[in-house]
Parts: structure tokens; sequence; C-alpha cells
């Protein structure tokens, strides 16, 4: 295996991505030192649309011009928050997967400037979310809460908070980590009371599938457990089928006997309705729990579910 001499690195610009890149740096320079790396910040639509994402072309808002740097050449790795990957379709021809970095905390949390937690903020209060898991899961935790629509990247999804635009925000512990601000969470959610999205609190590092040398070298950063989580949340979106407006939810984990588990829901817009599914992966590959949850799902109406609300 011969180890390139220098790593071109593509991600987003926001402050949450370029933070994201900086660990991958370090654990390069740890894993292959004498290795140089050089940062290439893009910005994608989702960054620079702050509308509805259904509009432009939902989830791969967020990657497709950092996929784009990497079919060009003008890098050679991408970091990607694995929640924003597409998981409905295969990744783009020609690249791969090449590590999937040890999952940070895969909670949400409420960031409310008070110190508030959701059962002490009072009746109306705004809380600044768009994303349909959330809305879903508040309406029915806490009805007397008002969702409202809520976009940018989390700095300035504060900066909004502070200037009075919502009582307070949902927000993922990891991406608040990242960007070094776990100050503002006035309460952490647990999986029961706010079921993670797929993919939350990973880091994948994607390559060039011909670019051989280099899947070698990085594969060294994969986490092994984090790799069988990602396959199995993956997988079992990529057998249900949601679009951005689906309200899914779910997470595997593998215990401390070694054993996945896989854990899903799949909810009504009011979160009226909702559908759940947990599974032990046992003998199966984690692949095959992840289509083993959603067909679970499936036959308890998860088609019906996500084909009626509009997109
Ligand atoms: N949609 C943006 C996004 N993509 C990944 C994260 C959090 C970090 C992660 O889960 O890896 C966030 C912010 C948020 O939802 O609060």
């Amino acid at each position: 295996m011969s180890v390139p001499e220098l790593i071109r690195i593509v991600s987003r610009d926001s402050p949450m991505a370029l933070a994201q890149v900086e660990r991958v740096r370090a654990d390069l320079a740890a894993a292959l030192p004498g290795v140089r790396t050089a940062v290439v910040p893009v910005r994608t639509t989702g960054d620079k649309w702050l509308g509805d994402l259904a509009q432009v072309e939902g989830k791969g808002a967020f990657t497709k011009e950092v996929d784009a740097a990497l079919l060009t050449g003008e890098a050679d790795l991408a970091v990607h928050c694995v929640k924003d990957v597409p998981a409905d379709r295969p990744l783009p021809a020609g690249t791969a997967f090449a590590a999937f970095l040890e999952r940070d905390d895969v909670r949400d949390a409420l960031v409310q400037l008070d110190g508030l937690t959701l059962d002490e903020l009072p009746a109306g209060s705004r809380i600044g979310t768009s994303s349909v898991r959330r809305v879903a899961q508040l309406a029915v935790s806490h009805p007397h809460l008002e969702c409202v629509p809520f976009r940018g990247n989390a700095n300035r999804r504060l900066a909004k908070l502070a200037a009075g635009e919502a009582d307070a925000l949902l927000l993922a512990v990891s991406g608040l980590e990242r960007i070094g601000r776990r100050d503002v969470i006035s309460e952490l959610l647990s999986p029961e009371a706010m079921m993670p999205p797929i993919g939350a609190g990973i880091l994948a590092l994607q390559c060039r599938e011909d670019d051989t040398d280099l899947i070698d070298a990085v594969s060294a950063l994969g986490h092994p457990d984090t790799h069988r989580e990602a396959t199995a949340e993956r997988m079992f979106l990529h057998v249900l089928q949601g679009h951005c407006n689906s309200p899914i939810a779910g997470y595997a984990r593998v215990d401390r006997s070694g054993e996945l588990s896989l854990r899903a829901c799949v909810f009504t817009p009011d979160g009226k309705v909702r559908l759940n599914a947990h599974e032990w992966a046992g003998r199966l590959d984690p692949a095959t729990l992840g289509t083993s949850v959603a067909v679970a799902l499936l036959r308890q109406g998860a088609r019906e579910i996500i084909d009626g609300i509009p997109h």
C-alpha cells in the first residue's frame, strides 16, 4: 500500500462541517504520520437555500456539490454527516464510503436561553425546528408548544434564537459539541423522548471507489461497531424509501455484549400514528437487520403513511 502524500479533504463550509474536517485531519495525522492534508470547502445548495428543502432536492442538497468535487478530482476525501447522505438511493456512482468514525452522542437537545426544559416551557412557546421528525414527536409529547420553521446552519439558528425569533430550539447534541456550544443546552432528550434520525452523530469518509490506496489508508480511522450501526440504519432507510417530508426515526446500538439491535419508528406528520419496531440482529448481518426492521414497519402500514404525506 502506498500512502498518498497529500489528501485534499472536501466538505461543506459551515462552522460545524469545518470542525468535522479538523477532527478528521487530527485522526489522519495520528494514523498516518507525515501525510499532508488540505481543505477544500464548498457551499452546497442546502446551505444557500433557506426555504423548504423539498423544493430543491431534499436531502441531497447538502451533499451534491461535495460529491461533485470528489468526482471531478478537485478533492480526494469527503467528510459527511451520515444523517445528511440520502439513503433511499445508492451513493453517487464512482464513490464509496471508506470509513465510519466512532459515533458521537445520538441525542437531540433543547436549547433554551433561560435554562428551561420542555416540561417547564409555557403554552404557546415557539420551538424553532423544520424537522418533520421533531415536529411529529413534539406534537404528541408537548402538544401545547408550537413549532416554527427554522433553517440555516446551527450557528445561524443560535443567532436567530438570541434575536428572539423563537423561544427554544431543538438541535443535535453532537452538532452543538462540534461547534463548541454544549453550553447552550438546557435539556438532553433521551432517545425515548425524542427518537433520533438515522445516522445521527456519525461522520463518514467517502472516496472515489477506484482510489484504493486512499481507501486502504483511511480505513484505519473506521470504528467497527459504528460501521455495523450505520449499515443497519442506512439499509433500513433504503428499504423503507422515505422522502424528505416523512417523519422517520431510529437508531441501532451495539450493546456491551456486542449484540446489535435496531429500533425505528414511522410517524404521521401530527405524530398521532406511530409505528414501532425493535429487533436484535442475532445471527443476521447488519444490512439484513435493517431490512427486517423496515419490513416489520411496512407490514404495519408504513408505505401508506409515507405515500400519504405530500412531498
Ligand atoms: N441537518 C443538519 C445536521 N446534520 C447533522 C447534524 C448534527 C450532527 C450529526 O448528527 O452528525 C445537523 C444539525 C442538527 O440536526 O442539529
